[in-house]
């Protein structure tokens, strides 16, 4: 039986209606596995940051991959920004996604032949909305967010591959955060880093978020990050529930 702690909802105060993420008995199983995982729901107010913590292997990237629309849930509901995604169909999820969601992965996906303004830049080009958010010149926005998240000037003109881990880590969360998107969905993006570097990152993450007012939602195993959050999900192992 899937055992889950859903503290969402028990603080929850807003109405349904006001809501970024609404999530009702969502599940979710991968071809070829015998477990099908089940996942609490979820009620995410605008500009409220969630933490999601959880073993490997207990579901967190595969409950991000909803929340973004990459995959549709195969029960329940998910609402996101007022929109029934499996109602949508993929093309639909697909501009939902570039319009209205951020998403900072946990290998970063950069794409290595464009530089570090070109990967920032990259959803103004695929979203009007984004690029309309950004402002009058989103290249100047970019440099502004780039520099607020502290990557050093001398970094903007270089490829993923001449960048450390940090430095990338910094360009993805730019680029998620560029054109305000309502929701920021984060996996694990600290896991390569240092206490202090990974404590500094999450703050810097939140309080640019904070900025544009969009919501957060960060997964991580590890639970020292939690008290940069004033929401807390944590996902346990489904112990071969099955269908
Ligand atoms: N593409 C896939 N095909 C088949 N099974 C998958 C696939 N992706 C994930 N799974 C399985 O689904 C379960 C949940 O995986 P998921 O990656 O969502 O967990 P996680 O909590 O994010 O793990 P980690 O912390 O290690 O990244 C695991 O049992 C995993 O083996």
């Amino acid at each position: 039986m899937s055992q889950h702690t859903d503290m969402t909802s028990d603080t929850a105060t807003s109405s349904h209606a006001d809501t970024v993420i609404l999530t009702r008995d969502l599940c979710w199983q991968w071809p070829g596995q015998a477990a099908r995982l089940r996942f609490p729901d979820i009620t995410l107010p605008p500009g409220e940051h969630l933490f999601i913590r959880g073993a490997s292997g207990t579901g967190k990237s595969t409950l991000l991959s909803l929340l973004s629309g990459m995959n549709r849930s195969m029960t329940g509901t998910l609402t996101v920004h007022g929109q029934e995604l499996t109602q949508l169909s993929g093309g639909a999820r697909d501009r939902l996604r570039a319009d209205r969601i951020g998403v900072i992965f946990q290998q970063f996906n950069l794409v290595p032949y464009l530089d570090t303004l070109g990967n920032v830049l990259l959803p103004c080009h695929l979203s009007a909305h984004r690029r309309h958010q950004a402002g009058d010149s989103p290249p100047a926005a970019a440099r502004r967010l780039l520099a607020a998240l502290g990557l050093p000037e001398e970094c903007l003109g270089r490829k993923p591959a001449r960048l450390s881990t940090g430095q990338q880590q910094r360009v993805a969360a730019a680029r998620a955060l560029i054109g305000s998107p309502d929701l920021i969905l984060a996996d694990e993006p600290t896991s390569a880093l240092d206490t202090l570097n990974r404590d500094r990152f999450v703050r810097l993450l939140l309080d640019q978020a904070a900025n544009s007012g969009s919501s957060v939602v960060f997964v991580s195993h590890d639970p020292a990050l939690a008290g940069h959050f004033e929401r807390h999900l944590e996902l346990t192992p489904t112990m071969g529930d099955q269908p």
